[in-house]
């Protein structure tokens, strides 16, 4: 197995603020399933943001498939984002596409031929349950199809990174399963992911997943790496009262 992240003592700072991350080390391995969890401005979304490299540390090492990612020419960041697939919490779809013409991006810009990408955006379309919504623009869709959407964009191209953040936030418990069953098998077909999640009932629901928690800013296993899951629970009741 091959390490795809590897973070040294990384801090951040946003302006004159306080470290929002301090002294975070850890490495992720090709293939593997981590889940970040923290309490809710802990640095998840920061951290997401430092590995798809939408964000620079203000101190440490970052290297991502094996090279500085710090000091890497801008002329470069395209190929390398271009292996990494992001879900955003906030989804990000281009509001005048449809729901296919989302899903196609990126292997539009890969520059695969017409018929190669209708046959993939299809059955990824079918895939996460939406084949009937091809042709919805994403102002049509609910939120949860828009995040099914936003999955299937950021997983198509088989990257060898999927970040996901908050990927289940707007979907029912079976699609969370289905979800996180997708991002399970593309672990098993080499790619490393990384979900940051407050749904702790996820964290059963991919055997073999690492986790990694943040608090405050500060990874708690000092050693940046990880254990596994807690053991696979009942489902928490649907509706509480
Ligand atoms: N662009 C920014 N400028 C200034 N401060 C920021 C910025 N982005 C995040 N922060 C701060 O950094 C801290 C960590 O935020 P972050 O979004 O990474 O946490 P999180 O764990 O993802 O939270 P949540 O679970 O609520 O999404 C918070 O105090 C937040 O206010």
């Amino acid at each position: 197995m091959a390490t795809i992240v590897q973070f040294e003592n990384v801090g951040l700072r946003y302006g004159s603020g306080p470290e929002t991350l301090s002294d975070v080390s850890f490495s992720l391995q090709s293939g593997t399933f981590y889940f970040l969890t923290g309490a809710s401005g802990a640095g998840k979304t920061s951290l997401l943001r430092l590995i798809y490299l939408a964000q620079r540390p203000s101190r440490g090492i970052i290297r991502l498939f094996g090279e500085d990612a710090v000091v890497l020419p801008r002329a470069r960041m395209p190929g390398f984002r271009r292996r990494i697939g992001v879900v955003f919490q906030d989804f990000r779809l281009v509001p005048h596409l449809t729901a296919a013409e989302n899903v196609a991006l990126p292997l539009r810009i890969a520059g695969l031929p017409a018929g190669e990408i209708d046959t993939a955006v299809r059955e990824m379309l079918a895939w996460v349950g939406l084949g009937p919504r091809a042709d919805a623009r994403p102002a049509t869709l609910s939120g949860g199809e828009q995040q099914r959407v936003a999955i299937a964009r950021a997983v198509i191209n088989r990257p060898d990174i999927l970040v996901a953040d908050e990927p289940t936030g707007n979907v029912d418990p079976d699609m969370a399963d289905r979800l996180m069953h997708l991002f399970g098998s593309l672990g098993n077909l080499g790619t490393t992911v990384v979900v940051a999640t407050h749904d702790l009932h996820l964290l059963t629901r991919v055997p073999g997943a690492r986790m990694m928690q943040l608090d405050d800013g500060r990874l708690l296993d000092p050693t940046g790496i990880l254990r596994n899951p807690p053991p696979q629970s009942p489902s928490p009741p649907l509706v509480t009262a």
